[in-house]
């Protein structure tokens, strides 16, 4: 996304308060202009029930009421994620200045010496202050993962209390390092597989490796982790009465033989095959899941997971945004695996983590598919990633691998129906969010 007028103002403020030795003195002074930013665009939100006309219009912004959408005076740029009904409208350059940040806040990189110096963290981004019975205390298990540290982000600043379970197989400390420390969030280093006990209201459980090669690379673990983990925290959620809520995935779906893929179909999968550990370990977690809602009235919500992608994801994580991103930035080959025929839809984290929030606050326990139905062929992908990085990295092709799937793209009437979300984020507006992050990290030293 290209730098806006709209979200200007807080960009500059941001880094005109960072000093050159990149701590974060006069912080506090930025972010409150950023809730304040905050509270005018919910406050706007709440008043538009009265108002006639579809748009509400400022200089900086404006919020169109068919697409629950806040966007730039350009009518295309969004500015903020999130839902009214949950509370979890964030401007955008709230959630960038922590994962997009022009500099690290917490740390000095010298290239001569190519060190890194972490700096002591003095304070935080501000979080609601909600009420009590408002606020709730929630588990997210692999929350130092890539999608699991911005669901973080978002129930922190929504004021919630946050304790996050991770064994840091694929999880990484650095994507939560700006809220440890801080009173409502707590970081414990656990694996699912072992039993763990907590009082909570909420769990989300997302705790599993979700790459192909990560998810292959040790095939028993990854059963264990999605029949005993799950079962683990279906267990916790039993005792302390507290809501979970599992993230299944678009690969329950096998390789489909039903296009597009709606709940109601049974899937296509090769139980003994490289994918089955991850495919048939998460089938396992869904059949798990309603055995413990019907035979213990547990309060359970699955959501089934497709392609998504964003800041965050790990630069060596096998999978193609992460790996087209990164050989084109670098001007190497791209992969393409088989004929490059093969589809897949992908969704951008910030509408995956809106979902994720509305399914756990809303009454209804059937899976939900959460994915953007803009479907490619990986071919046609690598071309929109050489495009939007620019590059004139050239294209090779390898063997497909077994059972890769040959298309996939979700059915998202339920998700529109009950929960009224759809993906927000056009696939091309989040690659370019993505290739920015990969270029900082880049940067930065942080990966090369
Ligand atoms: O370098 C690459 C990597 C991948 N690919 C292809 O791109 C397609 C997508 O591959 P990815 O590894 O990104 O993801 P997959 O769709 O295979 O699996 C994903 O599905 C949904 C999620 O639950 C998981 O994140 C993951 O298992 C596949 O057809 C794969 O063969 C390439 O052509 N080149």
């Amino acid at each position: 996304m290209s730098d806006q007028s709209s979200s200007k103002i807080i960009s500059e403020t941001i880094s005109n308060t960072s000093n050159e030795s990149g701590n974060n003195f006069g912080f506090i002074e930025s972010v409150t202009d950023i809730n304040n930013r905050k509270d005018n665009l919910i406050k706007t939100e709440s008043n538009i029930e009265e108002e006639t006309s579809t748009f509400k219009r400022n200089d900086e912004w404006f919020w169109d009421t068919n697409s629950e959408q806040i966007f730039a005076q350009d009518s295309k740029t969004i500015i903020a994620v999130g839902h009214a009904s949950v509370k979890s409208i964030v401007p955008l350059e709230l959630l960038r200045h922590i994962y997009l940040p022009q500099k690290p806040h917490d740390r000095i990189f010298d290239p001569t010496t190519r060190t890194i110096s972490y700096l002591q963290p003095r304070s935080y981004l501000p979080v609601n202050s909600l009420i009590q019975g408002e606020k709730k205390r929630i588990l997210v298990t692999g929350g130092a993962g890539f999608v699991g540290s911005h669901l973080v982000d978002r129930l922190m600043l929504i004021g919630h209390e946050v304790i996050v379970l991770d064994n840091f197989f694929t999880g990484r400390k650095n994507n939560l390092a700006h809220w440890i420390g801080h009173p409502n969030f707590e970081l414990i280093r656990h694996d699912v597989v072992d039993p763990f006990l907590i009082e909570v209201d909420q769990i989300y459980h997302l705790a599993c490796p979700a790459s192909p090669p990560h998810y292959q690379y040790n095939p028993i673990k990854t059963v264990k982790t999605s029949v005993m983990g799950t079962i683990n925290m279906l267990g916790l959620a039993k005792r302390v009465k507290a809501r979970f809520l599992l993230t299944s995935t678009s690969e329950v779906y096998g390789d489909p033989e039903e296009h597009p893929q709606a709940e109601t179909y049974w899937g296509h999968v090769n139980p003994i095959g490289p994918r089955a550990c991850y495919d048939e370990g998460k089938r396992v977690a869904e059949t798990l899941t309603y055995a413990y809602m019907h035979q213990d009235s547990v309060d359970v919500r699955v959501a089934r997971i497709f392609n998504t992608f964003g800041p965050r994801m790990n630069e060596n994580d096998g999978r193609v945004v992460s790996n087209f991103i990164m050989q084109a930035l670098k001007g190497e080959e791209l992969t393409i695996y088989g004929d490059g025929l093969q589809t897949r839809s992908f969704q951008y984290v910030h509408d995956l983590v809106d979902g994720l929030i509305l399914l756990m606050n809303k009454d209804y326990m059937e899976p939900i598919n959460l994915g953007n139905p803009d479907e490619y062929t990986i071919r046609e992908f690598a071309e929109l990633i050489r495009n939007e990085v620019n590059s004139s990295s050239k294209i090779k092709t390898l063997p497909a691998p077994t059972d890769d799937p040959k298309k996939r793209r979700p059915d998202i009437l339920r998700a529109e129906q009950i929960l009224g979300w759809k993906p927000r984020w056009p696939v091309k507006q989040g690659i370019g969010e993505t290739v920015k992050y990969f270029k900082r990290q880049m940067e930065a030293g942080l990966i090369g």
